[in-house]
């Protein structure tokens, strides 16, 4: 196919030298899309239909399509309707197929296959040891693809329409992000042109997250989709302050959505001086009823601030054409544009709509106690009003020492000046953390189009994590979307998860326990040592798990980690910090608890659980912080404390 490619000849297809140049860079990408891949191999499954139904078809499934000479496909693209069988069909329901194999490699070599005669009731299920090997295999670098291993449910989450948005919740490790990521790239194959058109965005919780997942698109051949985090979506402002907690709750609450709103709208001043347009020897009057009529159908509309005042002068000039006509005129199009334009139609529009800028609006309703109190009556308490004022107001919009939950608040403002443009698709992962304004935020981004939500409420751990996610999708302006629940788990091996999962019962009552698809005894060790050995013990702790293949992730209160960054460095052990790709050479990465979400690592020693749970403002954000750190071990899990564990472990 490279060759092919390689040898087209564009002189005699071309007609200007625009074209050829455009036509030899597409041609260059399609080579470089095709370019061999030495660990990548070309297919990893096999199907072969029942002799009835697909008269014995034969396809061989890989990350991408490949044909013969001939043009006849040799290898099935994984996302066509074709492949399907291959993550779905089951004992149960075997599809036609006769033989599902999978292939194994190490490096790029084949190694291993397994086949599965679905339609033989005479053989018995196996749990696969290729998909064991496939998660266990060693991690160095970013995140990797699952194309070979998605399971049914994952594949059911996948493959659904680009219509609809769905919303995952699923336990540490059962393949969020990895179905997220999926999602996004079989949406692309399904729907190319349309998303090549709209876009797509995959939301995630910080910087060293998105760089962990960043290659797993490209790798399946996907470059065009961007990342984002929710700072990055809303940075109208530089953000340089920080908030307490109880005045960040009040301002992610969506109730400032219509402080904000009618804050705006405050703005309209109803005319009270009729209109005098003056043409030629002639003059036009309108009353200033019936301006105010004007207006306030406008503002009946639901449409954004800026846009009626757009509108406004249209509006004015009709309404003077109007008085023309009855007066035996027959102005055109061109002078009402020229009414419109009228400085008399342009001082009204000033005094009666103003412009606003958004970043100013948010700015006064956060200094002025009076404005903010005029329009947060009975929406926001005393008290609450008192929580989002700042103690001392900032002179302007540069000088303000702007929180996250500020530039937030600006987003909306902006949307309600300005309509925020929609993508074709979103994931938003780690989306338990998110504020009902962030969520305002992000569903303003995919108002015509669709999401995919992923997240476990049991790892929320901000103070205003979300409660239930029928509450969060309507904040997200998607309220019909379906609720999936993933309860394999895939990294984390049963004896740790089942570790894990004694906290559950203390933060998150009613969520059901991750079961693992891996049983790995010996996965989980407890050591205990005095307080004085506690930085010794971890770094011993550390080289034992060094002996091993693979990532190994050091967790610690984020307290803690300096204190432990001093330790590896006495020892003479090299770390990275979370966000750094682990090389060969480099896999050991000190990891403060903050940022050990949907991280994951071969081998993670985990620092004093206790001074995990204090880290944090209260007991069952601390208990849900320990829960993240104790579930981001593929392989194996070493615990190290001095002061007693918490009581909710035992
Ligand atoms: N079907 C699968 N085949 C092979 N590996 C899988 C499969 N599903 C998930 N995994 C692996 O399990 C690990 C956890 O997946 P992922 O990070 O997507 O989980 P998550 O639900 O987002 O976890 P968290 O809640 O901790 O963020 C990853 O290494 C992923 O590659």
């Amino acid at each position: 196919m490279r060759e092919d490619v390689e040898a087209l000849d564009i002189r005699d297809v071309t007609a200007n030298w625009v074209n050829a140049a455009v036509l030899s860079a597409q041609i260059d990408e399609r080579i470089k899309a095709l370019a061999d891949l030495s660990h990548t191999p070309l297919f990893f499954g096999r199907l072969d239909y029942l002799h009835t139904t697909q008269e014995g078809q034969r396809f061989y499934i890989g990350r991408r399509h490949v044909h013969d000479a001939d043009g006849d496909p040799m290898v099935i693209d994984w996302r066509a309707p074709v492949s399907q069988p291959f993550y779905r069909a089951s004992r149960k329901d075997p599809q036609d197929v006769a033989l599902r194999r999978r292939f194994g490699y190490t490096g790029g070599d084949l190694t291993a296959y397994e086949d599965e005669h679905l339609s033989d009731p005479a053989e018995e299920e196996k749990a696969s040891r290729l998909l064991q090997a496939e998660i266990e295999r060693p991690r160095v670098g970013p995140m990797r693809d699952i194309v070979a291993t998605i399971q049914p449910e994952q594949d059911e989450i996948v493959r659904s329409g680009l219509a609809g948005s769905v919303c995952v919740q699923g336990g540490p490790g059962t393949g969020k992000t990895a179905v997220g990521l999926h999602r996004v790239a079989y949406l692309l194959y399904a729907h190319r042109e349309r998303l090549a058109r709209t876009g797509t965005l995959v939301i995630g919780p910080n910087r060293s997250f998105l760089h962990y997942i960043e290659q797993v698109l490209p790798a399946l051949g996907e470059l065009e989709v961007r990342q984002a985090t929710v700072a990055d979506l809303v940075a109208h402002v530089e953000v340089r302050g920080t908030d307490d907690a109880e005045t960040a709750v009040v301002k992610g609450d969506a109730r400032m959505a219509e402080v904000l709103r009618r804050a705006l709208r405050s703005h309209v001043t109803p005319p009270a001086e009729p209109l005098v347009v003056v043409r030629g020897s002639r003059r036009w009057r309108i009353p200033a009823y019936e301006l105010e009529e004007i207006v306030t159908e406008l503002l009946d509309r639901d449409i954004r601030y800026g846009a009626a005042r757009d509108a406004l002068p249209q509006r004015i000039a009709h309404a003077v054409l109007v008085r023309m006509e009855q007066a035996g005129e027959a102005p055109d199009d061109r002078v009402q544009d020229a009414v419109a334009r009228n400085p008399a139609v342009k001082a009204v529009v000033k005094a009666v709509w103003p412009a606003v800028d958004p970043a100013k609006l948010v700015l006064r309703l956060l200094s002025d106690a009076d404005f903010l109190a005029e329009h947060a009556a009975g929406l926001l308490t005393a008290d609450e009003q008192k929580a989002v004022l700042w103690a001392k107001p900032p002179r302007s919009v540069k000088s303000a020492k702007w929180s996250a939950a500020d530039a937030v608040l600006i987003d909306e403002a902006a949307d309600l000046v300005e309509r925020t443009p929609s993508l074709g698709h979103v994931v938003l992962d780690e989306a338990q953390d998110l504020s009902p304004m962030q969520y305002r935020a992000v569903g303003r981004r995919c108002s015509t189009g669709s999401a995919t939500v992923l997240g476990d409420l049991a790892q929320g751990t901000t103070p205003w994590a979300t409660a239930s996610w029928a509450e969060a999708l309507g904040h997200l302006g998607k309220p019909d979307a379906v609720v999936e629940e993933l309860t394999a788990g895939f990294r984390v091996p049963r004896e740790v998860i089942a570790y894990a999962s004694r906290l559950l019962p203390h933060m998150s009552p009613g969520l059901a326990e991750v079961r693992s698809v891996r049983e790995s005894p010996g996965s989980l060790e407890i050591v205990r040592c005095g307080a004085d050995d506690l930085a010794a013990s971890v770094v011993a702790a550390c080289r034992t798990s060094l002996e091993h293949e693979g990532s190994i992730g050091l967790i610690a209160a984020d307290a803690r980690v300096p204190v432990l960054a001093e330790a590896l460095r006495e020892a003479g052990l090299p770390w990275l910090s979370p966000g750094e790709e682990t090389t060969a050479a480099s896999r050991l990465t000190l990891v403060p608890a903050s940022l050990a979400k949907g991280l994951e690592y071969d081998y993670v020693v985990l620092d004093e659980p206790a001074a995990v749970v204090d880290g944090e403002p209260d007991e069952r954000t601390g208990l849900r912080r320990l829960y993240v750190a104790l579930t981001r071990a593929v392989s194996g899990l070493t615990v190290v404390h001095a002061a007693p564990l918490p009581s909710q472990l035992d």
